[in-house]
Parts: C-alpha cells; sequence; structure tokens
C-alpha cells in the first residue's frame, strides 16, 4: 500500500501552486498518494478564479492525486468588505477548517498532513487525531527566520516596528530595514498584526517544516535557523526541498505570445509581471510604459487595470479587469511599441515565458514563487516589490543573493520615473553592469537543477521525510 498523505494549501494562488506542485512531487517521484484538499468558497475570489481552475482540471492531475473540496464557506456571512486581504484569507481559511476534523476521518486518517503558514489551526485537530502535521513555507527561509523572530519583537518592542530608529538584527540574518518591513507587522493595533501573530507564534508547533528553497539559495538564513541558539530553541525539523515551481501547463492562450518570441533573438526580450493580483497605480503606470519605451527593449507585459492605493497601501487587482489595456496605458504606446512589445491583459503562462531562450529578463514583483521561477529558469530580475513580504525579498535579491536589481527611489518618493525604469531595464538586459547578476542567476540555476536531481539535496531531504512516512503505514 502507498503511504497516504494530505495536503492543505490555504487561500491565494501564491498558496495553492507550491503545495499542488509539491503533491504531484511526492506522488511521481516519491510513490505516495496524495489528497489534495481545497477551501472552496461561496463566491469568487483569488483561489476560485480561472487560473485556479486550469491548475487543477483533470488532465493536469496525476492518478494518485486526488481533489477533494472542503465544505463551501458562505464567504459574506464570515467576511465584509472593510477587510484587509490577509484577514480575509484567515477568516475564510479558519471557517473552512472547522470540518478538517471529519474530512481527514472521511478520507481515512492519511499518514501526515501538510499545510502552509496561515492554516495552523490543522495542527489541533492533527493531534486530536495523532496525525503528524508539517507546514510547507511559501515564502523564503529569510523571511520565516523574520517571522519566528518577529514573536519575540511583539514581547520586546515596546510601541509599533514600524518607529523602530535601526533596522531589525534577525538573530544570524541581514538585518531587515524598517521601509522594508510588511504592512502587517508595522501596527500593533490592526486585525493582520494579530493574524500574522497568532499564525507565526504557531509554527514551532509543527512536526516538521519544507522551505521551498535549496542550500546554495538561502544559505545565510538556513545556517542561523539551524545553528542560532534562537532559531535551535523554537523551530521544528526543517528540510528545504525547493525549488517546487509551477510546470509548464497546457495553455492555448500563450500560444500567440510563444510564436512572437520564437521570432526575437536568444536573451532579447524582458517579461513583466507582477504576480497573481499585483498591478500599478495609474500614474505609475504611466511612468512605467514610457520607461519601457526609453528602454528600447523588446518586452511582453501582463498588464491589469491600475488601482488607486488600496486602504492597506498595497496594489492588488483580481476580478477588476477590463480586459482592454488600451483603456488605461498612456495614448500613443501601443502605437509606438508595436512589434518592439507585446501587452497582455491580465494573465499568461508565466512559466511557458520565462523558460523561452529569448526572455532574458523579468521585472517582478518579487513574490517567491516568481522569483523561484525565474531563478530556476536562470532570469536576472528587476525588483518592483508591491505588498507583503516583497520589499524584503527584493532586498535580500538585489543585496545578498545577487540576482535583482532594484530601481533607485528616495525618501517619500511614490512613483519610479521613466529615466530610472529605462536605466535599470537596460542594465539588466544589456549593460556590462549586469554581467554579473546574469552570471549569478545561472550559476543559481545550476544549483537548483543540482538540488532536485536524484542524490540532490532537496530529493533527498523529501526522501527521508517520505521514509519516516513509510513504516507508518
Ligand atoms: O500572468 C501570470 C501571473 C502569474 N502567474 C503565476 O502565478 C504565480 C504567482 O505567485 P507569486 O509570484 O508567489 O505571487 P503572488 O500570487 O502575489 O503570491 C503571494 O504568495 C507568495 C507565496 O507565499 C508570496 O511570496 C507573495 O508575496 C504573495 O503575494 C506564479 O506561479 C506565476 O507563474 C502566471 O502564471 N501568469
Amino acid at each position: 500500500m502507498k503511504p497516504h498523505v494530505a495536503v492543505l494549501p490555504s487561500l491565494g494562488l501564491g498558496h495553492l501552486i507550491p503545495l499542488f506542485e509539491f503533491s504531484k512531487r511526492l506522488v511521481l517521484h516519491h510513490g505516495l498518494q496524495v489528497s489534495f484538499l481545497i477551501i472552496t468558497t461561496t463566491t469568487d475570489d483569488p483561489s476560485s478564479s480561472a487560473a485556479n481552475a486550469q491548475l487543477l482540471q483533470p488532465s493536469n492531475l496525476p492518478s494518485d492525486l486526488h481533489l477533494v473540496h472542503l465544505p463551501s464557506v458562505d464567504v459574506d456571512k464570515v467576511t465584509n468588505s472593510e477587510m484587509q486581504i490577509l484577514t480575509r484569507i484567515c477568516t475564510i481559511t479558519e471557517e473552512s477548517l472547522r470540518s478538517l476534523k471529519s474530512v481527514l476521518m472521511d478520507i481515512g486518517s492519511p499518514k501526515a498532513l501538510i499545510v502552509d503558514l496561515l492554516s495552523t489551526q490543522a495542527f489541533d485537530v492533527c493531534r486530536e487525531l495523532s496525525i503528524p502535521a508539517y507546514s510547507f513555507v511559501t515564502t523564503p527561509v529569510s523571511f520565516f527566520a523574520f517571522s519566528l523572530y518577529f514573536v519575540e519583537l511583539d514581547r520586546t518592542v515596546e510601541g509599533d516596528l514600524a518607529d523602530l530608529p535601526e533596522p531589525i538584527q534577525v538573530p544570524g540574518c541581514s538585518p531587515v530595514r524598517i521601509e522594508d518591513l510588511l504592512d502587517q507587522a508595522r501596527i500593533r493595533n490592526s486585525d493582520e498584526y494579530k493574524w500574522f501573530l497568532f499564525h507565526v507564534s504557531r509554527w514551532r508547533l509543527a512536526d516538521g517544516i519544507f522551505f521551498n528553497s535549496w542550500e546554495d539559495l538561502e544559505t545565510i538564513p538556513l545556517k542561523a535557523i539551524r545553528e542560532n541558539p534562537f532559531f535551535k530553541s523554537v523551530t521544528p525539523p526543517v528540510y528545504t526541498v525547493g525549488p517546487v515551481t509551477k510546470q509548464e501547463e497546457q495553455d492555448e492562450s500563450a500560444a500567440e505570445y510563444m510564436s512572437w518570441l520564437d521570432e526575437q533573438p536568444p536573451n532579447s526580450v524582458l517579461f513583466v509581471a507582477l504576480g497573481s493580483g499585483g498591478t500599478l497605480s495609474g500614474e505609475q503606470m504611466i511612468e512605467f510604459a514610457w520607461g519601457l519605451e526609453l528602454s528600447r527593449q523588446r518586452f511582453i507585459w501582463v498588464v491589469r487595470k491600475p488601482t488607486e492605493v488600496s486602504s492597506s497601501g498595497t496594489f492588488f487587482n483580481v476580478g477588476n479587469d477590463t480586459n482592454s489595456p488600451e483603456e488605461y496605458l498612456p495614448e500613443g504606446f501601443l502605437e509606438k511599441t508595436q512589434g518592439v512589445g507585446v501587452v497582455v491583459p491580465s494573465w499568461t503562462s508565466q512559466v511557458a515565458v520565462l523558460r523561452h531562450p529569448s526572455t532574458g529578463g523579468f521585472i517582478s514583483h518579487c513574490g517567491w514563487n516568481s522569483t523561484l521561477e525565474s531563478i530556476a529558469h536562470g532570469v536576472p530580475m528587476i525588483a518592483w516589490p508591491l505588498y507583503a513580504e516583497q520589499k524584503m525579498n527584493a532586498t535580500v535579491l538585489a543585496e545578498d543573493t545577487g540576482v535583482a536589481v532594484k530601481p533607485e527611489v528616495k525618501a517619500g518618493q511614490m512613483v519610479v520615473g521613466r529615466v530610472e525604469i529605462a536605466r535599470v531595464v537596460r542594465m539588466v538586459m544589456e549593460g556590462d553592469e549586469g554581467d554579473e547578476i546574469r552570471r549569478r542567476v545561472r550559476e543559481l540555476k545550476e544549483t537548483a537543477t543540482k538540488a532536485l536531481g536524484v542524490s540532490g539535496s532537496s530529493y533527498e531531504s523529501v526522501c527521508r521525510v517520505v521514509e519516516e512516512w513509510k513504516p507508518l503505514s
């Protein structure tokens, strides 16, 4: 009998994608049966979008991977329009997890449950049922380390972290600048802060932690987590299993962009995409467009309707798109860039673009899945962080990892100008200054391939855990 485990992502494509890919890997490379538990809701939201449906279509599922839909949550009952994104995700997830115990019993009490970082209520259910519970970290190890230390900061710092005069020295890691802090950690008196603290203070209860990373990518934070006395005292056993990235799916809609890419010279096209829901302000979009034009580089730009800064200060736009970029791109831009650039409304298969030999650079919001996909395909980045932990990721990628460049932004500056945008684009695509970034990303690509191969560090980590599950079956 193959060991049977269950995997449960919380809402949002950023969680769903890596946990789904990890499940596939457990089935295809490690001979497990996986029940993939899906939180469902009465109304449409980021995790039940068309992209989600495409990801989970039957042709994408190996035979030992079974989808199990949790009873639907009535979103109107448990949320309201004032809620910010993290509060909304956590509230719906908590409501959905009320049915977890009976679902786990119905599917025959699996040998282990793997959840992401925002479903820690599952640990209590697992303890009741004597099922080992693991966390799969969908963000960098550096952010995981900051978050564990955040519990300590909450206890020891008076007032808000946003008011600290100096960067935060996380033990054994690079300091975190106050301006890079994620919104949820800045101000104590907010629901998002409370949810963040609730979950991060429970991570230590997991039976094991899977990092979507590998030894060569995050050497410093991994060393801190394993060796620093603070982390040793609060961290369950850790396993580096990455990069776990989206594999190319059947995507008819990408065909026309692929044919265009086929006609371009190698490494000559800049790809622009800001994750599953990111977008720009109206004012920034104008500078962005003219910056691309000024750079004189070829590009593919996944563009979404601009939004004004939301109540949480972030730019997020899911399900609010007219699919008509000409309505919001600056006048004359499409005509001026015809043949040089391609504008894609809302969504295309990012992995298909990144793996194409004509793609030579990526403007990314530094979501962790996009980051891993870029490195796994050897594509250097321009960091354009928007929300969540992305500013912290951007700094690490530019200053520690050396695979990205950040546009220069003066304190208090809300919009990056076209000249600066053109400068960083040219630097990453062709300038001598970008040589080192391009070399470094290719080097990391090689180490990623090695880590995933048979007898590579990430492959071996998964084998070790699977061995622990086997005798239990
Ligand atoms: O046109 C598009 C745009 C995105 N994607 C895919 O969508 C995913 C986006 O994931 P990610 O880069 O992680 O961005 P978000 O969806 O914004 O992810 C959320 O979750 C991540 C993992 O926890 C965090 O790192 C981010 O900050 C948070 O915003 C990737 O697999 C992309 O390939 C496409 O295929 N086509």
